[in-house]
């Protein structure tokens, strides 16, 4: 028995070594470059093809291919990646930023889709063995490797400036130490753990251009669970991961659990990624300081022409017959799916990587419901199961959508993955799903022809589903929420209500798009739906345009045609190439094309009122994150006015809005409100009051604490202790959303406007949104801050003065009680700031409580009633101000 349990413990240690050195490589790159690089599993694979290649295919003598392999081949995939791939992108983007997630997913797919052209999608049994087989001597590279790393990074110049580039890059690059080498060094180091990751386990495993990459990137928890920082735990992880798993093959509890065991057993990996990117909610955020990663939202489609060419182009196969037309009843079920990503990923503004999940459970359910196989259910005419199969898949959108309330970009897209991988592991490739299930279509829709007539109509209902989630007031929030989420919330989004109604909405299609799928093919097959397609699919969607429905129509219609017409992996290449060029068409290829159109056109055309508004958008610079679409320049104040358009009117001098009789004053009050970061104590104990009908002014320097009280006020912080009251109601742990639908309105330091969003559709989600529900405020709210002659211009390019006036329109169509103001006169002229002052007047003269937070004294001196000076974390003086 102990020398099973040494054996077990052996063998994985082997297993676990492997997975250490590929937690190694990616933390080593990320802190390096910022980028988590997904294609690592892909390069390893790669990397084991040409050592196949060299060996078996040429016949040359093990070390010779090994040595290129490792030396030559996965090393320089990494420089050539970090040079050309995501160099340019960070010129862009920053460190991080938004597209080197969609890119390294479009390595990942073009590596994979490269493989399978080269090499074929069958597996290779014969890769030869550079190791020899003893768990020691690769235990012992894993650790000279891990203590090498550590070493270089703690005791030479190099590593002095790893360490200096991932603290600050740019301040790296001021102090004269060259950011791009420290890259490059990171990119061929961790691909070329990848390469010797990829030369240790394909031996033992099936080489195949999916099977190896979807085994690496299981073990991107081991990463993860170290924080994306310390090699140490990472290494410990993975050992410990790779033991516990081949010691539970010795458990045979019997019964149900038998089963259980041995898929954890296979799959301990995948319940490490899906544990630690659950427990780890805030990963990357400090390599995105951009803001939070934002998939870039193309246009809306608009062009009624793309739709009707698209609507006519998928009539078509029903003109084909034979192999072609079986092969067209694939591209609607799969353009389904693809809409679902429209919904969360386009609109919503959610990065999802295990739609394929949710399709997988679509079409697994409806094949086990039509069969009488799923737990105390009959069997289910196919129709109905279809339909059964979408009201039980939309609910468990929960299972994304629920962690997406306090997850971002990295730490959002790697939960996403986790649940992929998991469906896939522990649900879709069960025997229970694996034997032989194969769905009929419905009664009377069993030729191809019908049943390609009855998807048709399905998809119809979808896109129009999608339509409609793209207009009214919902379309509008979920614009709001892509845009920007802390001014969505602020409008009175319910902003996590949102996310998870995105997220289900998105499983509902992809469990419908999974349904008509499997009935498409008649076959329910585990590998239709593993993650590395969920992984294509979200590529192939963002770069044809995340929130383009032609885009996710064409994207369907391509991944079907190309791998049905050319050898395998096609398709993925296709999606690859595109995606990794997503750096110069940062709205897709879809919106790259339409630009393409506009300026073929030129200036003379006349464009319609979809095509002006499109013209406006293309020239945002959609290419940042949010927030950052309305950036100003340092140093200029406002952008200039576009040759041909004109400045908007100024501010007209305001008629004190009449406010009414249903806002009543009301009085927000802090007591004894506590916030400390860490150690450091940022409010220590403040008392202060904002009442009804005058200015209060809140000032001191740099880092008093101003803001962080203008947040505990305004709900987007909570408090360590005191209270924030409104009128005598306690609202200290009211998310931002439900204070502004009390009444609770705020601007912005840095502007939050929705810049895909007209002028007057950014002030209406606020009348939609805040405390009154009252339609004709967005009117009012326009024509008080003089935005009605810009109300239908796309609020992307306008003015920081203009937006400005925006965001405070927006705020007061909702009816607020009490408005709160970050700087509202950052970016402002002088005229402007004047005028700003006669409004922010007229509202407390009319009975609104303000409150005016500003660095500059003598500014708010002559606006304010009261002034509180603030200085390190306490209130130091309150004094009556000249506006008393
Ligand atoms: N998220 C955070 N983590 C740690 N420390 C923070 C955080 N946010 C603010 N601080 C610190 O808390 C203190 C108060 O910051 P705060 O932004 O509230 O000051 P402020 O008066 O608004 O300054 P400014 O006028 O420059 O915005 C500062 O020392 C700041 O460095």
């Amino acid at each position: 028995m102990a020398s099973l349990t040494y054996d077990l413990t052996l063998a994985g240690l082997a297993v676990g070594s492997a997975a250490a050195l590929t937690g190694i490589g990616l933390i080593v790159t990320y802190r390096a470059t910022g980028v988590l690089n997904f294609a690592h599993g892909a390069v390893a694979m790669v990397t084991a093809y040409a050592l196949w290649q060299l060996r078996v295919g040429w016949g040359w003598p093990l070390w010779a291919a090994a040595a290129l392999c490792l030396v030559v081949v996965a090393p320089g995939i990494g420089l050539l990646l970090g040079r050309f791939v995501f160099r340019p992108l960070s010129v862009l983007q920053g460190r991080g930023g938004a597209h080197s997630l969609v890119v390294s997913l479009g390595v990942f797919v073009l590596l994979v889709g490269g493989a399978g052209l080269v090499w074929g999608t069958g597996a290779k049994t014969d890769v030869p063995r550079i190791l020899p087989d003893d768990p020691w001597i690769r235990l012992s590279v894993v650790v000279v490797l891990a203590a090498a790393v550590s070493g270089v990074t703690r005791f030479t110049r190099v590593g002095r400036e790893l360490r200096a580039v991932v603290d600050d890059r740019r301040l790296a690059a001021l102090s004269g130490i060259d950011a791009d080498r420290v890259a490059d060094t990171g990119w061929a180091f961790g691909t070329f753990t990848a390469g010797l990751t990829g030369l240790l386990l394909a031996p033992y495993v099936r080489l195949d251009p999916y099977g190896l990459p979807l085994l690496v990137t299981a073990v991107l928890g081991v990463a993860v669970a170290a924080g994306l920082r310390s090699l140490p735990v990472a290494v410990g992880v993975a050992l410990a991961i790779g033991v516990a798993q081949s010691q539970l093959t010795r458990l045979h509890p019997g019964g149900g659990w038998e089963q259980v065991t041995q898929a954890l057993g296979a799959n301990l990996f995948a319940v490490a990624l899906l544990v630690a990117a659950l427990a780890v909610p805030r990963l990357g955020e400090e390599a995105d300081r951009e803001g939070f990663f934002r998939v870039p939202p193309a246009p809306a489609a608009g062009g009624g022409a793309v739709g009707v060419l698209a609507g006519v182009l998928f009539l078509l196969p029903l003109g084909f017959a034979g192999a072609d037309l079986t092969t067209a009843v694939q591209v609607p079920g799969l353009a389904v799916v693809l809409l679902s990503l429209v919904v969360v990923t386009g609109r919503g503004g959610q990065v999802s990587l295990g739609q394929a999940g949710y399709a997988g459970l679509g079409a697994l359910f409806t094949a086990l419901l039509a069969a009488g196989r799923f737990p105390g259910v009959g069997p289910l005419p196919e129709a109905a199961a279809l339909g059964f199969c979408v009201l039980l898949v939309a609910p468990l959108g929960l299972l994304t959508g629920y962690p997406a309330i306090r997850r971002r970009g990295l730490a959002l897209a790697l939960t996403t993955l986790a649940f992929g991988v998991g469906v896939s592991a522990f649900v879709l490739t069960q025997p229970y799903a694996a034997a032989g299930l194969s769905p009929a279509r419905p009664a009377g829709f069993t030729g191809d022809r019908a049943y390609y007539a009855l998807e048709l109509a399905l998809l119809a209902g979808a896109v129009l589903v999608v339509w409609l989630l793209r207009r009214g007031r919902t379309g509008r929030a979920l614009a709001a929420l892509r845009d920007h989420e802390e001014g969505a919330s602020a409008a009175g989004v319910a902003v996590p209500a949102l996310t998870v109604g995105a997220f289900v909405a998105g499983a509902a299609l992809a469990a419908l798009g999974g349904g008509m799928l499997v009935m498409g093919v008649q076959a329910f097959s585990p590998g239709m739906f593993d993650p590395v397609r969920g992984l294509l699919w979200f590529a192939a969607v963002v770069v044809l345009g995340a929130d383009s429905v032609p885009g996710a129509l064409a994207a369907a219609a391509l991944l079907v045609g190309l791998d049905a017409g050319a050898r395998g992996g096609t398709a993925a290449a296709v999606i690859g190439v595109l995606a990794v060029l997503l750096g110069r068409f940062p709205g897709g290829v879809y919106d790259a094309l339409r630009a393409g159109l506009a300026r073929v056109r030129g200036p003379g055309v006349r464009l319609s009122g979809a095509g002006r508004r499109v013209r406006g958008r293309l020239g945002r610079t959609t290419v940042e994150p949010r927030s950052a679409a309305t950036r100003v320049p340092p140093g200029r104040t406002e952008p200039r006015i576009p040759p041909g358009e004109t400045r908007p009117s100024p501010l007209p001098p305001p008629a004190p809005p009449a406010r009414p009789e249903s806002s009543p004053p009301a009085r927000l009050t802090a007591r004894g409100v506590r916030v400390a970061y860490g150690d450091y104590l940022a409010l220590d104990g403040v008392d202060l009051t904002v009442a009804p009908g005058r200015i209060t002014a809140l000032t001191g320097p740099n880092g008093a604490g101003k803001s962080t009280l203008f947040h505990c006020l305004a709900g987007t912080l909570t408090p360590g202790g005191g209270r924030i009251l409104l009128d005598g109601t306690d609202v200290t742990r009211e998310p931002a959303h439900r204070r502004t639908r009390r009444g609770i309105a705020r601007t912005f330091q840095r502007l939050a406007v929705f810049p895909s969003l007209t002028v007057g559709e950014n002030v209406r989600i606020g009348a939609e949104q805040g405390r009154l529900h009252d339609p004709a405020a967005t009117d009012r709210a326009l024509a008080l801050l003089g935005l009605t002659p810009v109300r239908d211009r796309p609020a992307a390019g306008l003015p920081t003065g203009t937006l400005r006036r925006v965001e405070l329109a927006r705020a007061l169509a909702g009816g607020p009680r009490v408005l709160l103001l970050d700087e509202p006169a950052a970016g402002l002229d002088t005229a402007e700031t004047a005028a700003l002052a006669r409004l922010l007047r007229a509202l407390a003269a009319d009975g609104m409580a303000l409150l005016v937070v500003e660095h500059d004294p003598d500014l708010v001196a002559g606006l304010a009633a009261t002034v509180y000076e603030m200085e390190a974390g306490r209130i130091t003086a309150v004094r009556e101000g000249a506006a008393r």
